[in-house]
């Protein structure tokens, strides 16, 4: 997949470029909604020998529209959705940059220089997908802007349970920590990568030795917690357990939570290494406990717990 980033205006030519078949959107978390309205796109290019795109947008226009937000976490950072679009099939992303000048964009100008321009013959949308100045710009707008020069298709609303599934309502899922259904939602496993930093050494001391990731702070994570969790490392899987918080026991005045995991049946030194854990089941908020003999009672206790889990789901 080539990636191809564009801030407005571009210099692409359009005919230097292959027609196209593309989807179009924000795609936070790829979830099951996002799914389809791509596999559409790489479909329609495919039925038509034509390539396939995903045309989106960074940073998320909130952070340009909305004055008190600096700073957006992403369920996909661009990292994790440049290898999801890659898997999905997709030939080209283009990447178009959200700054104010292009949140001023007329919808007509928008379609012409951001479609039009780009050589997309086919473009398959959302049911609820705006574009321009003020989103203007909708699924009833777009033959008209189209200037008959592309087909659209859009796509109805996919839901779970009665109601959309979209990238807000996954949000609200992993801050109350109800993964499982997150990841259902997804139509996978929430994921996060991070490389294995120093802890405190306080781990293997208490029994249960961790590897605390360095994470990038894009990265959008579940609430505070206790997690059942599944770590991929060099090809393998292994089941462990994930603390996402503060350490309150040992420390008072950490600014940031720490990830940081025990893997179940390995003692290696995994110093440097880049783990991915995939967060399966919240187990609990963790505990100030008023003494190391207490959480390591506790630690024993989750562990239980979390074997059993996995035992049963598999
Ligand atoms: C399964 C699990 C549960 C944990 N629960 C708590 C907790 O409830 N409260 C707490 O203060 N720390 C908790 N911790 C974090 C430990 O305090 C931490 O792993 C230990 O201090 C080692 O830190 P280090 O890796 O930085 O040396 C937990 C860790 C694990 C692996
Ligand atoms: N559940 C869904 N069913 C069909 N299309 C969807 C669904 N969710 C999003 N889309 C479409 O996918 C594209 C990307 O949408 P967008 O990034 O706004 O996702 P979202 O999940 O609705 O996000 P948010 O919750 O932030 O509004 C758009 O074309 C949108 O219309």
């Amino acid at each position: 997949m080539r990636t191809i980033k564009l801030t407005y205006p571009h210099t692409l030519l359009l005919d230097e470029l292959p027609e196209t078949a593309a989807a179009i959107g924000f795609f936070d978390g790829i979830h099951e909604g996002h799914q389809k309205v791509i596999k559409t796109a790489v479909n329609q290019a495919k039925y038509n020998n034509m390539e396939s795109a995903v045309i989106t947008f960074h940073p998320h226009p909130s952070v340009v529209l909305k004055q008190d937000v600096e700073h957006v976490q992403y369920i996909t950072p661009l990292q994790e959705k440049q290898q999801m679009l890659q898997r999905l099939g997709v030939d080209r992303l283009y990447i178009i940059t959200f700054n104010k000048e292009l949140s001023s964009l007329e919808p007509q100008s928008f379609i012409d220089h951001f479609i039009i321009q780009l050589n997309i013959k086919h473009l398959v949308a959302g049911f609820d997908f705006s574009y321009g100045h003020k989103g203007k710009g909708n699924v009833q707008t777009i033959d008209a802007h189209s200037r008959d020069v592309f087909d659209v298709t859009v796509i109805d609303q996919v839901q779970a349970g009665d109601r959309k599934i979209s990238s807000t309502r996954i949000r609200e899922l992993l801050q109350s920590g109800e993964v499982e259904r997150a990841n259902e939602l997804l139509g996978r496993p929430l994921i996060v990568r991070g490389i294995v930093k120093e802890g405190d050494k306080r781990g293997r001391e208490i029994g249960y030795p961790t590897a605390n990731l360095a994470i990038s702070n894009d990265v959008l994570l579940p609430r505070i917690g206790i997690y059942a969790v599944k770590v991929l490392f060099k090809n393998e899987v292994y089941e462990g357990m994930a603390s996402l918080g503060y350490n309150p026991t040992f420390t008072a005045d950490r600014d940031e939570p720490i990830v940081e995991v025990n893997i179940f049946d390995y003692n290696n030194d995994l110093y440097g290494e880049e783990l991915v854990l995939e967060w399966h089941h919240y187990i609990r908020d963790e505990i100030k406990f008023n003494s190391a003999g207490e959480l390591i009672r506790q630690i024993e206790e989750d562990e239980k717990q979390i074997r059993r889990y996995f035992a049963h789901e598999s």
